[in-house]
């Protein structure tokens, strides 16, 4: 399992760079990054929240968690005007939800594990989290919409549950 950095970590603020090539160890990073999600109980990951600052998420929406999806180098483009509000969360903001508006239809252009281009018309739950996940790529958390009381609350909380997350690691 890999570590998953918590907000306001500044390492979760590095833009990630493209992939050049797909190598083993990408691989097998992928492989640890889904491990880690379901780990977690995401159903996404960015790379930038494992600390590998490079242009990769993972995603499985599926009910059995045995679906997942890789996207190399995404580029999601907006299809409607209209943003939709969405109750979110984030494994580098621990038990901290609220409401963040986005576009409900995008389409995704990527690569997938194997260098295979991806190319896309996604909504829904699927186009809200690749955003969101798009967001890690680019150095932004769901909180940064927030109001600043709200990013000040989230601060706090995430402080306690690492807390006594670490208590319970002792124990
Ligand atoms: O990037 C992450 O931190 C994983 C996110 C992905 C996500 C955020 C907002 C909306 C959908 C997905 C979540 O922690 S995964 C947990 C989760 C599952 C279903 C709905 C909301 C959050
Ligand atoms: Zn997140």
């Amino acid at each position: 399992l890999l570590p998953i950095l918590n907000y306001p970590d500044p390492r979760l603020r590095t833009i990630a760079k493209p992939v050049k090539e797909v190598t083993a160890e990408i691989k097998t990073l992928i492989a640890d990054m889904i491990e880690t999600m379901y780990d977690a109980q995401g159903i996404g990951l960015a790379a930038s929240q494992v600390d590998q600052h490079i242009q990769l998420i993972v995603m499985d929406l599926s009910e059995d968690k045995n679906n997942p999806r890789v996207f190399i180098n995404p580029k999601v483009t907006p299809l409607v005007e209209e943003k939709q509000p969405y109750e979110e969360g984030c494994l580098s903001v621990p038990e901290v939800y609220d409401k963040v508006e986005r576009p409900n239809k995008v389409r995704i252009e990527a690569l997938d594990e194997n260098g295979e281009k991806i190319d896309e018309e996604v909504e829904g739950l699927l186009a809200v989290c690749i955003q969101h996940e798009m967001d890690h790529l680019n150095g932004v958390i769901f909180v940064d919409y927030l109001s600043r009381l709200k990013q000040t609350r989230a601060r706090d909380k995430v402080r306690k549950i690492i807390k006594i997350r670490e208590k319970q690691d002792e124990q």
